[in-house]
Formats: structure tokens, C-alpha cells, sequence
């Protein structure tokens, strides 16, 4: 290994209370939510189909009038309680906010700009809050902050003389400043993932990274911090020069995620996915009929998927300017919260099974219980499922029923498990009780090739 200083400060997964809390949680939901809303994807009467967060960079707009969008804030159906309530409803852990996003207007009144909540009509803290709200719901707070900022005159996207070094490192303090006033102002936050970290200008000041991880930690204990804000002394970028994972959980998968036959490898560290209703959105667009909108059993398998491979799962919201939700997404929240109320026992709490993928769907396992998640019920009316070695099933039953489901062992290791008698029409859960296998020797014989 090649000696680092802002390396990986830590080997393996966090073991302690915050991280397994950060785990257990599982289902997150992300809120997109800033100026970008108002003008939803339209500039000048043009309609852009790239992401409605984006719009200042593809119409080209000067910050100076970007920023003019603010005295457009003020979002009257703005209810904190009743997006905490959705929230609790849909049956999310967690909820992410975008306290600053890349067009650097602050949701929260930051003493160290202009561009902040206060300097619009509706001058409320609306950070504090969401923060109360989702908290008094029982749900964790995560703050999304982007380090690329654009209003700023400060920020560089590359260091090239020594005036950009002087103006970056004005910048680097000046997001200090608003790191700890996020974390001294909110103390019940607990975790800040990092987002616009990918230009040269940071990649050259690793060291300024792996700062912004201990400053947070000191403030906030138990905080966890993604792997897409750090950098190592060469400029590598989530996984340091050693192939260590940086910060507390891996942060690259953005609206894609791990092969379950393919990519095991995640299972060897924690990691979160993030992902967009539409295809691209995640502040508010007009315009949903621009890409193809997933269903929420689209969005509940991508939830299942990450938790089979021991990852978490953040599906993203884009509230209107006016401060409420479109009804796609108060349907999407709906339909999820009440599959999650029948069957959330294999999601909360859950884990990688360590078990060969089948097609009928996912596996997920609480400590000895091994979860089938069926979203592809077989014409055979019979699940294919192969235990590890040394491990055998005892029973089956449906989660949300009860009902005991017949288990036929095949061969070794190999088992058939029943479809319910009633077809659940909707994906079901069966929750099977495991042992270790007694008797080494069984009836089976291995063929001789
Ligand atoms: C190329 C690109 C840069 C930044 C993004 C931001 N990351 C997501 C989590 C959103 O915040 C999006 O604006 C997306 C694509």
C-alpha cells in the first residue's frame, strides 16, 4: 500500500450505534427543492429535457439573474408537517434535503451569503422547519450540500494560478463556515451527503475533504458522511490510491445500481443508491411526459434491489414552487407506504442474504430469517431456492398472512417453496425460518463426470 494522509481513515464497515441506525433505516426519500422549481424546466419559453436543476447551465443564465428567481419564493402550500406526514405515510427512515444545490441558494438563513430564504418574500427558515417536522415523525434528517457552488465568485472549477488558489481557499472557508453553521444550527442532523465534488479544483485539495469529514464528525457525533465528498492525495475520488472506501458509505450509485450477480463486491461495505421518478429529474419539471416515469412497483423493485445487496435506497422528490407535491408523486408515496406496511419486515432492519439470485425475484435476511421478495411468480407455481451449504430450511410462512407455504427439498441444498394458494396479485414476501444442517450425510449422490 502507498502511504496516504487523506486516505480512508478507516477500515471495513462503522460498527457503531449511527451507522447500524443509518443502516436499519433502509428506505430514504431525497428532496430536491430550490429556485430551479419556479421556472420548472422552462426558460424564455423554451422547455429543456435535461434536469430541471440543471436550467441555469443549459439556457445559460448569468447567476446574477438566476438569482432574481428569488423574489419569486414564496411557496404559500408549504407545509412542513404534512411533508413529514407523507413521508411517515410512504414509510421512509429518512429524508435527504438539498440544503444548498449547485445554483447556491440556501433553504436555511446562512449568515454568509445574500442568496438564502431570508432575502425573499417568504423569509421563513424552512430548513428548521423540515428538519422539526420530519424529526417530531419519528424520521432522521441528511443534509444534501453541493460544494460546487455557482453564485458564488469564489468557486473555481480548476486551480490554474495563483489567483484561483487565493479565491479557492476564500471559497473552501467560506464553506467551512456554512458547513459548521448547518451543524451547529441543526444538531440532530445526521449525516451530510456531499454532491459537486467531482471538479479538479476539489480533487486538487483532497486534504480540504478530509478536513470537512473530522470538522463534522467533531460536531456532530455519530454523523455519517458520503463517499463522494472526499478525495485522496492524488485527487482518487470515493475509494482511495489503496482501493479503501472513503468517508462511511459508498455514494456512486446515482440512478443505477449493482448487479446482483455481478456486483457482489458491495456487499463488502455499506452503500446508498439515490434515484429519480422520471428519468432525470429531480428538481421540479413541468413537464413529466419529456421521459418515461417509473411505476411505483418499478420504484419498490429498485428499493428491494438495494437492500438485497445490502444497500440503501433514496427514491427522490421535486416539490412545485408552491410548495406541495405534484400528485404522481403523492400517488407514488401513497402506493409505496402501503406496501410497506404489509410487508416492510423485509426491508427495515434488513440485510444481504449471502444466498444465489433466483428469478422469481430477491432475497433479504434478518439475522436468521431469510426473506423471499417475489416480483416474478413462476408458471412452475414453484420457487426455486438453493441454501447455502450446511444451511437448510425449517418453514415458510407469508409474511402478512401467516399462512404456512410447503417447502419440498429437491436435492441438496435445493428446495421447492410453494406459491400462496390465493394469488396475492401484488409483489408478496415469504419469510423462511433457517438452521444449520445437522447431518452432513444425506440421500444425495453426486454425479461422476
Ligand atoms: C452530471 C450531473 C451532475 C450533478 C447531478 C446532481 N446529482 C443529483 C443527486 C442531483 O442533485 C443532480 O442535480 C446530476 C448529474
Amino acid at each position: 500500500e502507498i502511504p496516504l494522509k487523506y486516505g480512508a481513515d478507516r477500515l471495513g464497515k462503522r460498527s457503531d450505534a449511527a451507522m447500524q441506525k443509518f443502516r436499519d433505516n433502509r428506505l430514504g426519500a431525497f428532496i430536491h427543492w430550490g429556485l430551479y422549481a419556479i421556472p420548472g424546466g422552462e426558460w424564455n419559453g423554451k422547455v429543456y429535457n435535461g434536469a430541471a436543476e440543471w436550467l441555469k447551465s443549459w439556457a445559460k443564465v448569468p447567476s446574477d439573474e438566476w438569482m432574481k428567481l428569488m423574489d419569486q419564493w414564496n411557496p404559500q402550500n408549504f407545509d412542513a408537517r404534512a411533508w413529514a406526514k407523507m413521508a411517515r405515510q410512504m414509510g421512509v427512515k429518512y429524508v435527504k434535503i438539498t440544503t444548498k444545490h449547485h445554483e447556491g441558494f440556501c433553504l436555511w438563513p446562512s449568515k454568509y451569503t445574500k442568496y438564502t430564504v431570508t432575502n425573499t418574500p417568504y423569509k421563513r427558515d424552512i430548513l428548521g422547519e423540515l428538519v422539526k417536522a420530519y424529526n417530531d415523525e419519528g424520521i432522521d434528517v441528511h443534509f444534501y450540500f453541493s460544494v460546487m457552488d455557482w453564485s458564488h465568485p469564489d468557486y473555481r472549477y480548476d486551480i490554474k494560478s495563483k489567483e484561483d488558489e487565493e479565491a479557492f481557499s476564500r471559497f473552501l472557508e467560506f464553506t467551512d463556515n456554512q458547513l459548521k453553521e448547518l451543524a451547529t444550527r441543526y444538531p440532530t442532523v445526521k449525516d451530510f451527503w456531499f454532491d459537486g465534488t467531482w471538479d479538479a479544483s476539489i480533487k486538487k485539495n483532497g486534504w480540504w475533504t478530509a478536513h470537512v469529514e473530522k470538522m463534522l464528525k467533531d460536531l456532530v457525533p455519530g454523523v455519517t458522511i458520503n463517499s463522494r465528498l472526499r478525495a485522496d492525495d492524488y485527487g482518487k475520488r470515493h475509494f482511495d490510491s489503496n482501493g479503501h472506501l472513503m468517508g462511511d458509505y459508498e455514494s456512486g450509485y446515482e440512478r443505477r445500481l449493482p448487479d446482483p450477480v455481478k456486483d457482489l463486491k458491495v456487499t463488502r461495505w455499506d452503500w446508498e443508491a439515490c434515484m429519480t421518478v422520471p428519468e432525470n429529474q429531480w428538481g421540479y419539471h413541468k413537464d413529466w411526459t419529456l421521459s418515461y416515469v417509473k411505476t411505483p412497483l418499478e420504484v419498490l423493485e429498485r428499493i428491494v434491489h438495494a437492500v438485497s445487496m445490502g444497500g440503501n435506497m433514496v427514491v427522490n422528490f421535486g416539490p412545485q414552487p408552491d410548495g406541495d407535491f405534484r400528485p404522481e408523486e403523492k400517488q407514488l408515496a401513497e402506493s409505496i407506504g402501503r406496501w410497506m406496511k404489509k410487508y416492510g419486515e423485509c426491508i427495515y432492519g434488513c440485510d444481504y442474504s449471502g444466498w444465489e439470485k433466483q428469478a422469481w425475484g430477491y432475497y433479504t435476511r434478518k439475522g436468521k430469517d431469510v426473506y423471499m421478495v417475489v416480483f416474478n411468480p413462476p408458471y412452475s407455481k414453484h420457487l426455486v431456492v438453493k441454501t447455502p451449504v450446511g444451511t437448510e430450511i425449517v418453514k415458510a410462512v407469508t409474511v402478512n398472512g401467516g399462512k404456512d407455504v410447503k417447502i419440498t427439498e429437491t436435492a441438496r441444498n435445493e428446495y421447492n417453496v410453494d406459491m400462496p394458494d390465493k394469488d396475492p396479485g401484488e409483489p408478496f414476501v415469504i419469510k423462511l425460518e433457517t438452521k444449520e444442517k445437522t447431518s452432513e450425510t444425506d440421500k444425495y449422490r453426486d454425479a461422476l463426470t
